[in-house]
């Protein structure tokens, strides 16, 4: 068995007749992984299966030492990760505190664990102070922040977060990014983004995914490294990692496009 935390093989997607993911191979381990890609590259897509909110149409998919196409295994796993969706439901009604705490609920946490597990979730997004409030009196950042706070509620060993800083004001990026990093020591974390400062920030690792194939898959570092000098536009303006996403994937493009020209 992969000792990854992620171990996709062969994985395939569809959404009627749109191929999201295209037998891509995938591993994660520990750390914060950016998942970078232009929209409709497939990274929702991707994600979603990898919450076992979704199921592939093919390919092989094992997520913390267990096949995540397996009913009986699936529980388990899903009691171990934590899971921000890019758009969530909740009941108005409830305050944060209840919201959290029906998602520890759910992961079928000890209730004993469950009132200072979810006091801790809602002070680390520094909800603190609203977390007798009702979510529908929050503002949408605020919203954001009580997802995040379900999200690593049960302490995940595997935490999904797909466009998790939306939304969120410059001074709360910051603190969550600093979260991300701590969270990331003992977890492994996935975070879809279009946001080149989050990567920057937080994370380790990059994968880059464009036509639902990886195109990239390396450390921030040799994503950067990829961009080498720039040669166009204001440097001060030009992120370093920006450089590097378009080199890695006019790379990949131009790579795809000879592998076809190859086959005609
Ligand atoms: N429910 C759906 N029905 C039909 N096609 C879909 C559905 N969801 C996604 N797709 C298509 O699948 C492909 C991958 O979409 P996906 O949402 O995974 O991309 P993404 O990388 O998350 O994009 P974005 O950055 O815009 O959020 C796109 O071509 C998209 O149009």
């Amino acid at each position: 068995m992969n000792p990854s935390t992620v171990a996709v093989t062969g994985l395939t997607v569809r959404h009627r007749r749109t191929v999201a993911l295209d037998r891509l191979d995938l591993s994660l381990g520990p750390g914060v992984h950016g998942l970078l890609g232009p929209n409709g590259a497939g990274k929702t897509s991707l994600v979603r299966v990898l919450a076992t909110v979704a199921a592939p149409f093919s390919g092989r998919v094992e997520l913390l030492g267990g096949d995540a196409t397996s009913h009986r295994e699936r529980t388990d796993i899903r009691r171990r990760l934590g899971y921000l969706p890019q758009e969530f439901g909740y009941y108005p009604g409830f305050t944060v505190r209840e919201f959290v705490a029906y998602v520890a609920w759910l992961k079928e946490m000890p209730s004993d664990r469950v009132p200072a597990a979810v006091e801790r979730a809602v002070r680390r997004v520094g909800l603190g102070d609203r977390i007798d409030a009702r979510m529908k009196t929050l503002s949408g950042g605020m919203v954001r922040r009580a997802g995040i706070a379900q999200a690593v509620v049960n302490e995940p060993e595997l935490l999904l977060l797909d466009e998790p800083t939306a939304g969120l004001d410059p001074e709360q990026r910051v603190d969550f990014r600093s979260l991300l990093r701590e969270l990331g020591t003992s977890a492994t974390v996935v975070v879809s983004t279009h946001l080149v400062e989050d990567v920057a920030a937080a994370c380790t690792e990059v994968a880059l995914i464009e036509g639902g194939r990886l195109a990239f898959q390396g450390t921030t570092a040799e994503l950067t490294a990829l961009g080498g000098a720039s040669t166009e536009g204001n440097d001060s303006t030009t992120h370093a990692v920006e450089r590097g996403y378009t080199a890695a994937l006019r790379a990949h493009r131009t790579s795809a496009e000879s592998a076809r020209g190859a086959l005609r």
